[in-house]
């Protein structure tokens, strides 16, 4: 008897990245879009930033689980993520009235303005809220007489500057609109006062202001019908992927937890360029890998998440993220040194729960605790959090074995056991149909027991094609 292992084939390795660049629009076209109307005005040099963090201790504007020198310091790291950026001076301030235009009450405001105004060589405030209203911005920056910064701005900010494929521009361009449209308020209200804004231009029938919310709305319009083509691109992808039958697994998490790490470390993709920086990821990519049974699956490389981010921004990015419900199984990965780990664990949750993915796949989640060796002698206290450094390759092959176990139930995928006739084709067609993971040849026979992983469907075919009984 003769028993030799099946290494995968080399063409079955594929990484389907280099597809997914290879899009039917042009470049040009992307850069023009992507170039056209910057909103944010923060170009491209250097800032030298003063951060207010408006402390909320009562009412629903209050952040749980969460404390305000954490999420200064998560504003720090946003700050710090960009290139020649630098944090000047920093300041936790409490409010009562987050919702006023200046946001904090009249002694703390001007306690605040004098600060600013006296720190020197400051280029920006950047207020640490989710978002600014259009009218606070104006009075923020009417009052500190300086360039005043939300966190949208910010992300947004980062986004364009780690942007690189056509896809990444064009959600960023969407999720750009709204701060196209409140500027557009702004500039209106500003031209009303001077009695310009309602004035109808020579010939055209439309005033200034319609002119440009017509513009607006053909922006919009030409940057989700260039994402619906790459979306259809994307789907044609996915059904040939599903036809070659490899399982799918996402990897997601809050924004550097490892996730591009953990599937360099798995796949042993060199391509993979893990940084130290938040937003790094803003592609979703796919990268091929094998499990301990042989079987080939593809690993989807996500755009991390952050707390308090609009809603908006991550529907812009919901074209990509469908890839994540078509996916067979979800890892979630967790920074578990950070100190804010707990709170970013129900953000991505929370974010999770929001993007449509259907309930077997949310309910089969599996928790992955990495950077451990940050942390000696840590056990998971919570059930089915899987220790693992994506650094070192400590625990990885216990992962690749939960998300094999995973995978199987997921798929319906079955291990069996057939015997083969050697006459027959029966061999090759489980090669091409299934994972094949041991042969074993009776020569005398004219037989072979092979161990074979199959989804029941391509099982049933196998057996009416070869009219098997067994
Ligand atoms: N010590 C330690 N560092 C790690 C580990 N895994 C990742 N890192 C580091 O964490 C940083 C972020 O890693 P990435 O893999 O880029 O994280 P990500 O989740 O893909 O980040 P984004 O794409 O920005 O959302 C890098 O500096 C990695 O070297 C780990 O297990 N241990
Ligand atoms: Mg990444």
């Amino acid at each position: 008897m003769q028993v030799f292992w099946i290494a995968p084939s080399e063409d079955c390795i594929i990484c389907c990245q280099e597809v997914l660049e290879d899009c039917r629009i042009e470049e040009s076209e992307v850069d023009e879009l992507f170039q056209q109307q910057i909103p944010t005005s923060i170009g491209e040099g250097y800032h030298r930033v003063f951060i207010v963090h408006p402390d909320v201790k009562w009412g629903s504007k209050k952040q749980i689980l969460t404390t305000a020198e954490l999420q200064m310091a998560e504003a720090v790291g946003l700050v710090n993520t960009l290139q020649n950026w630098t944090v000047v001076d920093k300041i936790i301030l409490s409010t009562k009235t987050p919702d006023k235009k200046r946001l904090f009450g009249k002694g703390n405001f001007q306690m605040l303005t004098e600060r600013i105004t006296k720190t020197s060589n400051i280029t920006a405030v950047f207020v640490n809220v989710e978002r600014l209203s259009a009218l606070s911005e104006k009075e923020l920056e009417e009052a500190w007489g300086i360039k005043v910064l939300d966190r949208y701005t910010v992300v947004l900010h980062i986004f364009r500057c780690n942007a690189r494929t056509k896809e990444a521009k064009l959600q960023i361009s969407l999720a750009e609109i709204p701060l196209l449209r409140s500027r557009l308020r702004n500039e209106s209200a500003n031209l009303d006062q001077q009695g310009g804004g309602s004035r109808y231009i020579m010939g055209s029938g439309e005033t200034w202001m319609e002119v440009q919310q017509r513009m607006l709305r053909e922006r919009e319009l030409k940057i989700r019908a260039a994402l619906a083509k790459l979306s259809r691109k994307r789907h044609l992808l996915r059904s040939s992927r599903r036809q070659q039958q490899f399982p799918t697994i996402s990897i997601m998490g809050y924004t550097n937890c490892g996730k591009t790490t953990l599937i360099k470390a798995l796949t042993g993709d060199a391509g993979l360029e893990p940084r130290d920086q938040l937003f790094a990821t803003l592609d979703v990519t796919v990268h091929a890998g094998v499990l301990p049974c042989r079987m080939t699956v593809l690993f989807v490389d996500t755009i991390g998440f952050l707390s308090q981010l609009p809603h908006q921004l991550i529907d812009s990015f919901s074209a990509t993220l469908e890839d994540v419900s078509h996916s067979d199984l979800i890892v979630h990965v967790r920074d578990i040194s950070h100190p804010e780990t707990v709170n970013q664990k129900v953000n991505v949750l929370k974010v999770l729960k929001s993007l449509q993915i259907p309930e077997s796949l949310l309910n089969s989640i599996l928790e992955v605790h990495n950077k451990i060796d940050l942390l000696p002698g840590y056990q998971p206290s919570e059930l089915d959090g899987l220790p693992v450094s994506a650094l070192t390759g400590q625990g990885l092959e216990d992962l690749k074995q939960r998300i094999e176990d995973a995978i199987m139930e997921s798929t319906g995928q079955l291990v069996l056991t057939l015997k083969v006739e050697l006459s027959t084709s029966q061999l090759s067609w489980l090669y091409k149909h299934g994972t094949v993971q041991e042969v074993s040849v009776e020569e005398e026979e004219g037989v072979a027991l092979v161990r074979v992983i199959i989804s029941a469907a391509a099982y049933g075919r196998y057996r009416k094609l070869f009219q098997v009984t067994e």
